[in-house]
């Protein structure tokens, strides 16, 4: 197929990521090990101003598809469509232009933030490279603070003055900077303190209504995903083995592994927990 087969495709299904049989490997350990294959035709789809959930285990390849998505890791065999753009071996210069539309919220705010750099240098930054003048990026750092409830006077301050919460909020306001489509969140909240993941969470939520920016969420956590996700797709060993509407994948799980990630995540409501695990295990039984 050519490249704008897939292209007019993309845009007639409304689609804004289009992940087609997607498969990505990695170089075995030792010198004649074969490679290990990590993502093993994995297809997926974000719409505008939506968000897919992808939720799977330690291992199971999360991180590498927001990887390959971002260009970070080589990609095997498959298709990478973003607004009706092949991207999955863009060139360096396509990736500077994408960047603009595409960003990324990592999980660590600890290290994913110049710990030299004033808030409001690291705010900037992205702006003065895509040739927005000094005075106009420092009136919109303003803004972005404001858009993520940090005080203005922030933007003078180093990341070490700030709680996990606080730099996972400038972290947003980076990603948010110019504008993106889509942003790749890879397990925003895992290193923060429950309180926090929902202020955080709810933050991510408002932007969107306000923005209508996509989101493509990775998250190992079951509760996170059912309370960002418009869809969500569960990962397995590199395969998406289910995929649907939020409500119904995590209420009414039908792929095994999504029923035993919804019984070992931890206990938001112990009678809903405890029939779950019942009827799980009367099912098995029964088979
Ligand atoms: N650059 C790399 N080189 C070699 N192996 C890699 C590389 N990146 C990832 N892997 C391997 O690919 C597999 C999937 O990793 P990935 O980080 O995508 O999983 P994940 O689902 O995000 O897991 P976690 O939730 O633990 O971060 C793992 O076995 C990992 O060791």
């Amino acid at each position: 197929m050519t490249g704008e087969a897939v292209k007019d495709e993309a845009v007639k299904d409304g689609a804004l990521l289009t992940v087609e049989d997607l498969r990505v490997s990695f170089p075995g350990k030792g010198l004649r090990a074969p490679r290990t294959e990590v993502l093993k035709g994995v297809s997926l789809r974000v719409g505008p101003g939506e968000t897919l959930g992808m939720v799977g285990g330690s291992g199971s390849g999360k991180t590498t598809i927001g990887r390959a998505i971002l260009g970070l890791v080589p990609v095997a065999s498959g298709a990478i469509t973003f607004a009706g753009e092949r991207i999955e071996r863009a060139s360096a210069r396509q990736r500077r232009r994408l960047s603009k539309d595409v960003q990324v919220v990592f999980q660590d705010p600890y290290t994913s933030l110049n710990p030299s750099l004033a808030i409001g240098d690291t705010l900037s930054e992205p702006l003065l490279a895509q040739g927005v003048g000094r005075r106009e990026a420092r009136r919109r750092v303003g803004d972005l603070l404001e858009r993520v409830h940090l005080p203005s006077d922030a933007a003078a301050r180093l990341p070490r003055e700030f709680s996990g919460g606080q730099r996972q909020r400038v972290a947003i306001a980076r990603a948010l900077a110019i504008g993106p489509k889509l942003i790749v969140c890879d397990e925003p909240v895992s290193a923060l303190d429950l309180t926090t993941q929902r202020t955080v969470l709810d933050l991510l939520l408002e932007i969107q209504e306000r923005t209508g920016v996509s989101y493509l969420f990775v998250s190992h956590d079951l509760a996170v995903i059912r309370f960002v996700s418009h869809r969500v797709a569960v990962l397995h060993k590199g395969e998406i083995v289910e995929t649907g509407d939020a409500a119904r994948v995590t209420g009414d799980p039908r792929h095994p592994y999504t029923r035993s990630l919804l019984l070992s995540a931890p206990v938001a409501n112990v009678a809903e927990q405890r029939a779950r695990r019942e009827a799980f295990e009367r099912e098995r039984a029964a088979s």
